[in-house]
């Protein structure tokens, strides 16, 4: 360890809850003050404990691509969503967790995306074929709901899984668990967050475990199958435990990601005619049922994807606990201190990106690609060895839901309006996002 490391400055606040509050109603602002006033590195209180804040790409990027193995996501993760998403493959780390990335990344092979992007097609035109048009249609709980029986199809094989009230209470029992992060009281008390989060595990430990012997005996192409089956040269397999804690954790990966970053594009999309219109161009050139390589084609969406993902990154935030002793820009951070990587400020950086706020697809184009200043200046999915493994699928789904929408609708949002958004977990809408939608 080098003798000219210091430790970061620390930013006092009120105890134990620190820029916990802060945080939760705007989180840009709190970063950029945190920024602003103590640095790339530096400290604070936050959910009841001593966090190393992270700011910036280079900053970022030391903790991400974790040269010297000091940062584990599972102790940090853990500290937040643990006991919910125990022992999923992002609360794994080092040589146990590349043994499970290994045998789960057949599960994400190319052959296999377009397995699920088949089955996603007639599933995404029925759910979005029963939008009914409406001047303040909330688009935010209509997609969960989408992306939720997608869900069912894709990832557990088909709604003969499961009745409709059983799917119900486990998108519910999702919900409790993502939403214990930011809980400040962290014990099993009734009327609780944390309290509904160990009740929503338990359902959802049971549901998974109860399903799984079916998986086994007849396995269909969704991704529930798939993990029961996978195996690698070598014979290493998960066992039934993996598989309904990789499960649980998967469901809740993809879901409120994919579902923030639609609405986030639906906003943007009503905001800007212009670029819907470009949109849904190219969604009536392709087949009716577009197959990956045809979805692969699609450049407005893309642009327009990846700028919906750049403005609300549906992860601010990625957590990480030191295991030892470690430097980042020449700040000492201790063994045991949880971290906070912040990537959301990067996205909004104007030392990285002109104009940051404005709504600009073409950031992505071929002869632009503004997110090339620097390789951690747009990190959605993350990036190191936890990169989502699911960027793709994502990507898959994000772009078949857009695809079926821009064919059966038109919709708009009024230019001044600003999303009322909450960060108390992942951020979504707390006013359901209304747009004034119309069938084509
Ligand atoms: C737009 C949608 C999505 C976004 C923005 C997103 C974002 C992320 C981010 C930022 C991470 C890294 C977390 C960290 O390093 O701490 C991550 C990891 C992960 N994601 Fe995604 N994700 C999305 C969709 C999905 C989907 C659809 C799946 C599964 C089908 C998925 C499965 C995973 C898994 C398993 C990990 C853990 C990887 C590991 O630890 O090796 N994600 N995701």
């Amino acid at each position: 360890m080098s003798q000219t490391t210091e430790a970061p400055p620390r930013r006092r606040g009120v105890p134990y809850i620190g820029s916990t509050l802060q945080y939760v109603r705007d989180p840009l602002t709190m970063m950029r003050t945190q920024y602003e006033g103590w640095g790339p590195v530096s400290d604070i209180d936050f959910i009841g404990k001593r966090w190393t804040v992270l700011l910036g790409p280079d900053a970022c990027e030391a903790a991400l691509r974790n040269a010297d193995k000091a940062f584990a996501s599972g102790d940090g993760w853990g500290y937040l969503v643990g006991p919910f998403f125990d022992r999923g493959l992002m609360l794994l780390d080092f040589d146990e967790h590349h043994r499970h990335r290994r045998i789960m990344q057949s599960a994400f092979t190319r052959d296999r995306l377009e397995g699920y992007t088949a089955a996603l097609q007639p599933a995404v035109a029925t759910g979005i074929a029963q939008w009914q048009p409406d001047p303040e249609f909330l688009a935010y709980p209509a997609l969960k709901e989408l992306t939720l029986d997608l869900a069912a199809t894709v990832f557990m094989g088909g709604a003969d899984l499961a009745t409709a009230d059983e799917l119900d209470r486990v998108n519910q029992a999702f919900i409790d668990c993502v939403q214990s992060a930011t809980a400040l009281v962290r014990a099993n008390i009734p009327g609780t967050r944390w309290g509904r989060a160990i009740r929503g595990r338990r359902l959802l430990e049971e549901f998974f475990g109860r399903h799984l012997a079916v998986k086994r005996e007849m396995p269909g192409d969704d991704l529930f199958s798939v993990l029961c089956q996978l195996e690698t040269e070598d014979g290493e397999r998960f066992s039934d435990e993996d598989i309904v804690n990789h499960m649980i954790f998967l469901l809740m990966a993809a879901h409120d990601t994919s579902t923030i970053t639609v609405s986030t594009v639906m906003q943007q999309l009503g905001q800007h005619p212009e670029w819907q219109q470009r949109c849904r161009e190219e969604a009536l050139a392709l087949p009716e049922n577009p197959t990956l390589a045809d979805l692969d084609q699609l450049v407005a969406i893309d642009m327009v994807m990846k700028e919906s993902l750049r403005i609300v990154p549906p992860v601010p935030v990625l957590a990480r606990k030191t295991v030892k002793e470690t430097e980042v820009l020449g700040h000492r951070i201790p063994a045991d201190r949880l971290v906070a990587v912040m990537v959301h400020m990067s996205h909004h950086m104007p030392e990285l990106w002109d104009d940051p706020e404005r709504f600009d697809p073409e950031r992505f184009a071929d002869d632009r690609r503004d997110d090339k200043v620097h390789r951690y200046a747009w990190e959605p999915f993350g990036g190191g060895v936890h990169k989502c493994i699911g960027l793709f699928f994502a990507g898959a789904e994000v772009k078949t839901i857009l695809v079926h929408l821009l064919r059966q609708f038109e919709w708009t949002v009024d230019p001044g309006y600003r999303v009322p958004m909450s960060y108390a977990s992942l951020p979504y809408p707390k006013d359901g996002q209304p747009v004034r939608l119309v069938r084509r």
